[in-house]
Parts: C-alpha cells; sequence; structure tokens
C-alpha cells in the first residue's frame, strides 16, 4: 500500500472513531420514566410529562458519540408497536420504575421477551433502575437477581445502573457506559 493510501485510511479511521452513531432504543412499562430520561439528557431538565402515546426521538451528543435515542410509549396496548424500532438497534436502555414493586414481574416479561428477538441479537443492554430517590426502592443488586439478569449474558452485554431521571443521577453514567462498550 502506497504511503497516500495509507494516509487515507488512518483519516478515515480517525474520522470514524472520533465521530461515531449509535441508534438506542428505550424502552420500559409505562410511568418507569423514559420520557423525562430521554428530556433530561436532552435540555439537562426535568420536563413535565404525558403518557407517550407514540414515540419521541431526540439527538443527544455525549463525548465524540451521536446518540439516536428512541422514547416508545410503554402502555399495554402499544406495546406490541416496539417491534418496529428494533431494527439498527446497537443498545437497548430499558427503564424500570425501582419503587413499583407490584410490576417488577410485568416488567421483566417484557424485557425478556424484547430481547429474545432476533432483531436484537447482541445489542447491549443497560437496565435502569429508575427512582432510587423513592423511599424503598428495589437497589440494584436486589434487581440483577429479581431480573435474573445473569442467564442473559448469552449474546448480551448488560448492565444496571441506580438512576434519578428527575435529577439527572446516572444517566452521564449510562452514556459513558454505552460508548465504552461499543465496538
Ligand atoms: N420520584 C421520581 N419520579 C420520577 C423519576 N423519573 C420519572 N419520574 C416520574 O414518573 C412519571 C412518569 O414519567 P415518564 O417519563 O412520563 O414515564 P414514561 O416511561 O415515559 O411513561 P410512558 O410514556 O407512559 O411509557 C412522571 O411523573 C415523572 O416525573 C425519578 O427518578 N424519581
Ligand atoms: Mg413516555
Amino acid at each position: 500500500m502506497g504511503s497516500l493510501d495509507h494516509k487515507y485510511v488512518l483519516t478515515f479511521q480517525s474520522r470514524l472513531f472520533k465521530n461515531r452513531e449509535m441508534r438506542i432504543l428505550m424502552l420500559g412499562l409505562d410511568n418507569a420514566g423514559k420520557t423525562t430520561v430521554l428530556y433530561k439528557l436532552k435540555l439537562g431538565k426535568t420536563s413535565k410529562t404525558v403518557p407517550t402515546v407514540g414515540f419521541n426521538v431526540e439527538t443527544v451528543k455525549y463525548k465524540n458519540v451521536s446518540f439516536a435515542v428512541w422514547d416508545c410509549g410503554g402502555q399495554e396496548r402499544i406495546r406490541p408497536l416496539w417491534r418496529h424500532y428494533f431494527t439498527g438497534t446497537n443498545a437497548l436502555i430499558y427503564v424500570v420504575d425501582s419503587s413499583d414493586w407490584d410490576r417488577l414481574d410485568e416488567s421483566k416479561t417484557e424485557l425478556m421477551r424484547v430481547i429474545s428477538d432476533k432483531e436484537l441479537a447482541g445489542c447491549m443492554v443497560i437496565v435502569l433502575a429508575n427512582k432510587q430517590d423513592i423511599d424503598g426502592a428495589i437497589k440494584p443488586k436486589e434487581l440483577i437477581e429479581r431480573f435474573n439478569m445473569n442467564s442473559l449474558s448469552l449474546g448480551h452485554t448488560w448492565s444496571v445502573v441506580p438512576t434519578i431521571a428527575v435529577d439527572g443521577t446516572g444517566l452521564q453514567e449510562t452514556l459513558n457506559w454505552i460508548s465504552n462498550h461499543s465496538k
């Protein structure tokens, strides 16, 4: 390879490395806090939300990565729409209301259903144990057991991150983790 070609390859590689783009899909039951997460990341402030019917999408820049974050409504009747957003997803952010003990099993079931889809084979999974500010919220360690996360290692790199979407706790760490674990 001539030196010019070589230079070109290096420049091209560094461009790829510097300006990466990632498609993030954000799912979870209704009221988990997905839209709050999205706008806290995008605007840096806590927005008043209404239940999402359909989806929101925003681009969030963090370090050298451009994250296209798709936030889908979580109400039961619209969950069948989720799969239309699977294609091309690099990382799944799955938001859990850690204070809603009555629906932890339902949340787990939906997560397992989603990640068994072949369109999401191999994508990273970040579970946000959200609403950690509420007394009695399930702790990440307990959630890992309850969701049996260790059974899911096959093909999925995963992490459980404690978050408080309303004040932004844990959200930068989440993007950081995703960018560090992406190929
Ligand atoms: N205390 C507390 N409340 C939160 C937190 N995150 C979100 N909320 C509240 O939870 C409620 C639901 O938040 P949304 O972001 O609308 O939930 P969602 O997951 O988008 O819900 P759907 O659009 O119906 O799927 C709102 O009242 C938020 O203010 C948190 O970390 N702590
Ligand atoms: Mg929403």
